[in-house]
């Protein structure tokens, strides 16, 4: 569904922010961006949006290349930027306005979406706090039901039972058509989400798994005592013990502990890439 090929890009000369990077995103999946600070994730989500342009290489989507814009490319996918400006005007005029753009627009889910965040629906978007004005706009976004739904860190702002809200309403969303892009840093806000991960560093992706595979292949565990297990691939110690990555012997069950993942993958990244490889 998207195939992004040789993408090089750069802001400034000389120093580049991707580079050759290549990734491929099947529909009906969840995937999870992420990177540390700078590493490019809302540049990356940009590049497939159509919103900058690669210097060199392609992002294409269903088919679209993504820079050349067009209605049928636009009409298919949503962004919904980390930092946004919503005009200061009624719900309503706002949904008047955006919603023709995208031909499966379904307004009665947008505004069920409104009511599961409690916004009501006649308020001025210049009356709501920054994460009231959030929830309008993920709601609106899912509301599209457009094929391509990317979102920039959509959890920053969102108290607590929005929180879980959010998680049921992106997996209510999801459908075998569709694929969704989420970039975090609070993994934990995604954790049972998220399908798959995509680790972005250096230019490049450096790591792309469903979480099946990773548990199939790594366990997480917590011990007490590292002398007592064999590999350790990686290892973060905290009062409850050391919280351990090995490879999995294959009668492991454990959940992912995606933080735990995404140090290992940036500090220890061969011997885990050789188990995925
Ligand atoms: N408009 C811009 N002009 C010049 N440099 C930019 C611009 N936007 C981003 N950058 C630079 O590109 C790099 C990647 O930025 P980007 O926002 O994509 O990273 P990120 O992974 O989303 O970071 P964060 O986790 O902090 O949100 C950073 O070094 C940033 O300073």
């Amino acid at each position: 569904m998207i195939n992004i090929q040789s993408l090089t890009f750069s802001y400034r000369k000389n120093k580049p922010l991707f580079q050759n990077l290549n990734l491929r995103l099947e529909a009906g999946h969840v995937y999870g961006l992420l990177g540390k600070n700078g590493a490019g994730k809302s540049t990356l989500l940009k590049q497939i949006a159509g919103l900058i342009f690669p210097d060199q290489g392609f992002c294409e989507v269903n088919g679209h290349i993504s820079a050349k814009r067009q209605p049928s490319f636009l009409q298919d996918i949503f962004l919904v930027p980390e930092e946004f400006y919503l005009p200061g005007i009624k719900v309503q005029t706002y949904v008047s306005i955006y919603a023709p753009f995208y031909p499966n627009f379904d307004h009665n889910t947008f505004f069920a979406y409104l009511k599961e965040f409690n916004i009501p629906d006649g308020q001025n978007l210049t009356e709501m706090s920054y994460g009231q004005k959030k929830k309008v706009l993920i709601s609106f976004a899912l509301a599209t039901n457009t094929k391509v739904l990317i979102m920039d860190e959509p959890t920053n702002g969102l108290d607590i039972p929005s929180k879980s809200q959010f998680r049921k309403l992106i997996a209510s969303a999801l459908s075998d058509d569709k694929c969704i892009i989420i970039s975090t840093h609070q993994v934990r806000d995604l954790d049972n989400l998220i399908d798959s991960i995509v680790i972005i560093d250096n230019h490049q992706i450096v790591f792309k798994e469903d979480v099946q595979t990773v548990t199939d292949k790594l366990s997480f565990k917590t011990v007490n005592r590292l002398e007592d297990i064999g590999t350790v691939l990686f290892a973060d110690s905290s009062i409850k013990g050391h919280h351990v990555i090995t490879p999995n012997n294959g009668y492991d069950h454990s959940k992912v502990d995606m933080e735990l993942l995404f140090n290992a993958v940036l500090t220890n990244q061969k011997p885990i890439q050789e188990i995925f490889n």
